[in-house]
């Protein structure tokens, strides 16, 4: 219930005008948004972790902030090392106006990612945008082989599409929103989460496994075992301001573990969609606004 009224309010224009206009929230937002990505990125890979590097914004209504948004990205490489990733979210470069416009605007990240030695993985979002997703990624692997996608177990064909990516990068992750027909028990979602994980490792995509979940953690690291891959086979990835701890012991450990790092002014949608995963964030935020009253 709590989830739905966050993400309800995560689309309102309303909320988002009183919230990210008020001075209160700024501590709460740099838990969970870099402020400057530059020293964030440098101070993450000095500590042994990976980055992928998300700039915020999503739903543009027009081809100049569709075009604005992979101008940011091309920006965003020349600060990025070798071996970090982007994140890349289509509806911010045009998907719901055509899906060529975001097939053109991601190659031209793509290439030039490329030629940094830096991967991009495309985010998956709202339920309607996910055929668009997969057409587009599947268009843009001919060129780039290595281009991820995101697969959201909460969705009942998540299993069929990880069967499909063989040979892929592919982010496995619970789902962030909603979709008719979607699992809706942590319980149900978890156990597609693993029988995707089981498809993934066993087969031979490149497994991401973006959770905080310590069974699930657990259960990806026992499988990965089982299906006889190394620490270089797969990876970890966890959001930037979320269980820090377990980042760096992970990294301890010598496992991949890659840092999903957003940063930008367009951090509304993301920030409400976090508070919405776990009550006690929320009841975080509140306190901090009401504290500095
Ligand atoms: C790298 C990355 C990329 C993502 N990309 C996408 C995407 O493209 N599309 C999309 O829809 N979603 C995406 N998500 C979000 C994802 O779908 C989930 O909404 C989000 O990760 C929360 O789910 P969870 O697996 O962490 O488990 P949850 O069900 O939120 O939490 C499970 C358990 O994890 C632990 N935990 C969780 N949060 C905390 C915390 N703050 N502190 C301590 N323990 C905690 C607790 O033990 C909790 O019970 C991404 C997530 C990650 C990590």
């Amino acid at each position: 219930m709590l989830r739905q009224a966050m993400l309800a309010v995560s689309k309102s224009g309303r909320a988002e005008r009183v919230i990210s206009t008020s001075p209160l929230t700024r501590d709460v937002v740099k838990r969970y948004v870099a402020d400057d990505i530059a020293a964030v990125i440098t101070a993450l890979t000095r500590r042994g972790l990976l980055v992928t590097v998300d700039h915020l914004g999503e739903e543009v209504r027009d081809r100049e902030q569709a075009g604005a948004a992979v101008r940011e990205y091309l920006t965003l490489l020349g600060v990025l090392p070798a071996g970090a990733d982007v994140s890349v979210k289509l509806t911010a470069l045009g998907l719901r106006l055509s899906e060529q416009l975001a097939f053109d605007h991601a190659a031209a990240i793509c290439r030039a990612a490329a030629g940094r030695g830096v991967t991009v993985t495309l985010d998956a979002e709202e339920h309607d945008t996910i055929r668009g997703l997969h057409a587009v990624h599947a268009a843009l692997r001919r060129e780039h082989p290595d281009v991820g996608v995101v697969v959201q177990a909460y969705l009942p064909d998540s299993l069929e599409r990880c069967e499909k990516l063989g040979g892929a990068r592919v982010r496995l992750c619970k789902g962030a929103y909603t979709a008719p027909g979607a699992y809706r028990s942590p319980g149900d979602v978890d156990r597609s989460f693993v029988r995707c994980l089981r498809v993934l490792m066993a087969g031979t995509a490149y497994p991401m496994v973006a959770t905080h979940d310590p069974r699930l953690l657990r259960i990806a690291s026992t499988l990965a075992v089982l299906d006889g891959r190394d620490v270089t086979g797969f990876e970890y990835q966890m959001l930037y301001g979320v269980r820090p701890e377990e980042q760096a012991r992970l990294a301890g450990l010598g496992a991949q573990m890659r840092v999903y790092v957003p940063y930008g002014d367009d951090w509304y949608a993301y920030l409400m969609r976090r508070l919405a995963e776990r009550p006690r964030n929320l009841a975080f935020f509140l306190r901090s606004l009401v504290s500095r009253r």
